[in-house]
């Protein structure tokens, strides 16, 4: 694994274009409705690993199949072998997705008369799966550790005879995925309703001939936020994004509004241009709930950081089960940088900071996880910083490190 030395350099031309590709998560659930509904055809599929290694599973339907960091492939594939009759798979992945709990779906499904068993740990991949016609049409989940096992529900529910009926217990987390489940099964034609703590989808034989675009993906879209509000300049054109977004994580819009950078749509092209606007915090402490939009909790508490900001971010019980646990990843990092940092379970709150601007080729660690080396990367443009373990971007955007070239961030290997 390279460690990559990375350092800035004002670009002769200040507005710069960039092609991010098709959101992972949009991606993900239309490779899994393809693979039920053949007459669907997918634009802009995201080139991420996780994509590639879902793409690869869909062949099989025998034997092992390993899903490495993707937590969506691990989630969606086990619904879907579980429905699938002949299928006989052992499902598994990385040793960090064999600590990532599944008991939840595993149980749901169990219960709908799946035949899944534990390979090693009890709750836990890798999973003995042999695919079952499921009769059953309804059953209830806990929703408040991972919304993508109720996903991975929704996304199997039309191929069961029965459609199926979710009911959803405790409060809901990361629900604009669910929704955005839900709108891509209206939007291929099954029928499909998210009422109150309810979720119903129909049952479907098949839908029409058709093609859906994947929009761009805006957790990438999140570290272009973050480089335009630490630069004094910058502006730059993302393509292709759209202003009615199925991404959660498009309410970066706002949230950075607050930390000085404005988001212009250009509908005629399907882009967006981020460019410097004052920052409209009332005094230097940014205050956010990120329970909808997890993913971009490490870019914000980064760029807080590098703009010498306080912040307390609530709402991120879900990021201790993720690539890694990034409370304590953030903690340790930011602090290596100079920051004061505390953590709970669910909450993460930095000081205002005024030492960002001697790094001193600080080597930050990533943990294996994509997310801690795309968040710190901007911060270059305040001083020289060393990323380690680089490759790790791969998993949702592997062009990354090319195209922030593009805004003046140069990567050489150390
Ligand atoms: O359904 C999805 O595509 C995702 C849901 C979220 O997970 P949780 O629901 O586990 O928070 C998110 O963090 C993940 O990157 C993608
Ligand atoms: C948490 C993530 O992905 P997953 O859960 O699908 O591995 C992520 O991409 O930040």
């Amino acid at each position: 694994m390279s460690s990559l030395q990375l350092s800035y350099q004002k670009p002769r031309n200040l507005l710069s274009e960039i092609n991010i590709t098709g959101s992972k998560s949009e991606s993900n659930r239309l490779l899994i409705l393809q693979a039920l509904f053949p007459q669907l055809k997918i634009n802009n599929c995201s080139k991420s690993d996780d994509s590639e290694v879902m793409k690869e599973a869909l062949q099989k339907s025998k034997g092992s199949i390993d899903i490495h960091h993707a937590g969506t492939a691990m989630r969606f594939l086990t619904a879907f072998f579980a429905v699938k009759e002949e299928a006989e798979v052992i499902l598994t992945g990385s040793e960090r997705m064999q600590q990532r709990p599944i008991g939840i779906l595993v149980d749901a499904l169990r219960i709908l008369g799946a035949d899944i068993q534990y390979v090693k740990e009890e709750g836990f991949p890798p999973l003995r799966i042999n695919g079952k016609t499921i009769l059953k049409s309804e059953v209830e989940i806990d929703a408040n550790v991972s919304s993508q096992y109720i996903s991975a529900l929704l996304l199997i529910a039309p191929s069961l005879q029965n459609g199926l009926t979710i009911n959803l217990k405790g409060k809901t987390t990361s629900k604009p995925y669910l929704q955005m489940t839900v709108d891509l099964l209206s939007q291929i034609g099954v029928k499909a309703k998210f009422h109150a703590n309810s979720i119903w989808v129909a049952t479907a034989q098949k839908i029409d001939t058709q093609t859906i675009t994947v929009e761009s993906d805006w957790s990438s879209a999140s570290y272009f936020y973050s480089i335009v509000a630490l630069s004094s300049q910058l502006s730059v054109k993302l393509i292709s994004y759209k202003a009615e977004s199925l991404q959660g994580d498009s309410a970066l819009v706002t949230i950075y509004k607050k930390l000085g950078v404005q988001t212009e749509f250009m509908a005629a092209e399907n882009s967006i241009i981020l460019s410097k606007s004052n920052k409209t915090l009332s005094n230097n402490s940014l205050l956010l709930d990120l329970s909808d939009t997890p993913d971009i909790a490490q870019t914000i508490a980064v760029t807080c950081f590098g703009l010498g900001l306080s912040c307390k971010l609530l709402g991120l019980h879900t990021l201790k089960i993720k690539e890694t646990d990034r409370l304590i990843a953030l903690k340790t990092e930011l602090e290596k940088l100079g920051a004061s940092v505390s953590v709970t379970e669910e909450t993460l709150q930095l000081k205002a900071s005024e030492t960002t601007k001697n790094f001193q080729n600080t080597a930050i660690d990533t943990y294996s996880d994509h997310r801690m080396a795309m968040a710190f990367a901007p911060l270059a443009i305040c001083d020289r910083i060393v990323i380690n373990e680089a490759e790790v971007v791969s998993k949702s955007f592997p062009d990354f490190w090319k195209s922030i070239q593009e805004v003046g961030i140069f990567s050489e290997i150390k």
